[in-house]
């Protein structure tokens, strides 16, 4: 937590906060004092102007401590709520240029729940630091030295007060502090059980699960119930357990003070002006115990907060970026073996393949052979394991992910669309793009018919494009794709959620399109009708390549090819 704060506090702020608060201890530490004088002097001795000038100084004394209370909690507030922002924001950044390695890893549930539930514990706990734990180790010695002159006898009653004390926060501590981490690593599960019913509800329903869903909800419900109702009992305990110590506390005060003061050894203004003083102390005990118990759970927070922070980037950019920009670009795959982190064997074997600007390269094979993960390589989602990918020659990892990017557009497996309208998902592929050049890509796209009747580019995007089939969904993407300006094209699967006709009219018309017949396209396809007019087929087996050629080649003479072919006419596929 100290990394953090050192990081996103404002140190400015925090000093004002701290100021305001020397100011609010001490109006509160001399306040048992006017009060003794007002009773030994004024009370006792009958003197009524004497009570009226205490008695005003009591009030303007009080209503200083109000204003700098007021201060210091409105930049305690300030401070704690800007820090939980600057964090959010901080990791959002993080979490959005994690590799795909490392997303995985954490998992969605648990990067939400750090960025929002974890953040939420500092936030908390920030504001009670910025005014308890300043508060009270001040109070508390102020209080002591006070009490010590009023009556050194006495301040022995509430040192045997505060050893008590320290044993029940001791072992509060020590019990609380491994239930909170327990119970945010429970948040974690419990969001991504809820996540997966949310996103899966229509095949719970379909498949009847419902109460199968149910019972894997409730499970993980009643542990996080569990935990929180032991951790919350034992930290509730706290609070009687400590009214008793304060009340007992009063009573040997009053007991040991009335002896003293029938000894004549004190003054009934010092016995009130101690017991004030002796409740400030305990409170202050008190309320840096329940601080001590609070701040392992944000501790937790913290900890899981800086695990995204430390994630050292697996994607980096080279110290002196090789620019390429986007004319006559070449795409080279030079025996390029692919094995993902924590898998034993190797995805793809040997792959090796050239393409210039103008052609079409298709990527063709069983499912699990490796087409996705090859065309994830050329963003660099993944860096190759050994062999390289080159550009006009460059190495990919000689360019900088921001050129590397700027040269390719694509079109994921499954279409992501997000919320908004139809022309802000258009402007992700080119943000300067006119409604004429948006109409454009969406004609060859074939997006422009249903969209039309949707209230055109204006049509909202519900989340995810839930209000829009799989099929429109997709030509959504390939419309964003197409609109950007780029060298090399990836469309992965991207046909298959459309008919036949559609696809062969589709692709006709990309090859029409100017922009997209300079560059280079990558085409991953199940069906032969999609990938015959390409320039290069690959065919990959096993993450093999195990046939490159044209239609007419493969056809002839590659096994494999023949094999996907025959099944694909058989069944009555095209070609
Ligand atoms: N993120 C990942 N981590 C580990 N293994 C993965 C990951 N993604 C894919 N794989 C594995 O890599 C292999 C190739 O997967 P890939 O998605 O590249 O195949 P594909 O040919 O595109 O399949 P499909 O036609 O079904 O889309 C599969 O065995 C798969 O289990």
């Amino acid at each position: 937590m100290i990394r953090l704060s050192k990081k996103y506090l404002v140190w400015g702020a925090v000093w004002a906060a701290v100021l305001f608060l020397v100011v609010q201890v001490s109006c509160d530490l001399y306040l048992p004092t006017v009060t003794s004088n007002l009773i030994n002097n004024g009370v006792a001795k009958n003197n009524v102007s004497y009570i009226w000038s205490e008695g005003f100084k009591m009030l303007f004394v009080t209503f200083i401590g109000v204003l700098a209370a007021g201060g210091n909690i409105y930049f305690a507030a300030t401070q704690s709520q800007k820090m939980g922002k600057k964090i959010r924001s901080a990791l959002y950044r993080k979490i959005m240029y994690l590799s795909d390695q490392d997303l995985d890893k954490f998992g969605d549930a648990s990067l939400i729940t750090r960025n929002t539930n974890d953040v939420v514990q500092i936030q908390n706990v920030m504001i009670q630091v910025l005014r308890m734990m300043i508060m009270s180790p001040i109070m508390l010695i102020g209080a002591m030295s006070l009490a010590f002159v009023k009556s050194p006898k006495l301040t022995i009653v509430f040192f045997v007060s505060l050893v008590a004390l320290a044993i029940v926060v001791a072992i509060v501590m020590s019990f609380a502090g491994p239930m909170f981490k327990k119970l945010q690593g429970q948040t974690d599960k419990l969001n991504l059980v809820f996540r997966e019913g949310l996103t899966g509800v229509r095949v719970i329903r379909a498949f009847n699960r419902d109460n199968y869903e149910q019972n894997r909800f409730d499970k993980y419900n009643n542990r996080y119930a569990k935990t929180g109702i032991r951790v919350f009992m034992l930290v509730s305990l706290m609070f009687p357990l400590m009214t008793f110590i304060l009340s007992g506390t009063n009573v040997g005060i009053v007991w040991f003070g009335a002896k003293m003061i029938s000894n004549s050894g004190l003054d009934v203004g010092n016995l009130v002006a101690f017991m004030t003083y002796a409740t400030q102390i305990l409170i202050s005990f008190m309320m840096l115990s329940f601080l001590f118990v609070f701040i392992p759970r944000a501790q937790a927070s913290a900890t899981r907060i800086n695990e995204v922070f430390d994630v050292k980037d697996s994607i980096n950019d080279p110290k002196q970026p090789i620019e390429i920009d986007k004319s006559n670009n070449t795409l080279a795959f030079e025996h390029v073996d692919f094995k993902y982190q924590d898998s034993k064997t190797p995805v793809l074997s040997d792959i090796d393949f050239n393409a210039k600007a103008g052609q079409t390269v298709a990527i063709i094979g069983e499912t699990g052979s490796g087409k996705s993960s090859l065309i994830n390589l050329i963003p660099r989602l993944y860096d190759v394991s050994s062999g390289s990918i080159k550009i006009n020659d460059t190495d990919i990892r000689d360019i900088s992910q921001k050129n590397l990017h700027d040269l390719i557009s694509i079109t994921q497996q499954t279409a992501v669309l997000f919320t908004g309208t139809v022309k802000e998902n258009m402007l992700y592929g080119n943000e300067s793009a006119s409604d004429e050049e948006i109409w454009h890509a969406l004609d060859i796209a074939k997006a422009s018919d249903f969209l039309k009747d949707e209230g055109g580019l204006n049509a909202r995007v519900e989340q995810n494009g839930e209000n829009f089939s799989g099929g429109q969904k997709q030509r959504l993407a390939i419309a964003r794709t197409i609109l950007k300006n780029a060298a090399i094209y990836i469309f992965d699967d991207s046909f298959s959620a459309l008919d036949f006709k559609t696809d062969a009219q589709l692709r006709s018309d990309l090859n029409k399109d100017e922009k997209i017949r300079k560059a280079i396209s990558v085409i991953v396809a199940q069906r032969i009708s999609t990938v015959a007019d390409a320039d290069l087929i690959l065919v990959l087996n096993n993450g093999k390549l195990v046939g490159a050629g044209t239609h007419k080649e493969l056809s002839a003479n590659n096994p494999y090819y023949k094999v996907i072919l025959d099944s694909q006419i058989k069944k009555g596929g095209s070609k």
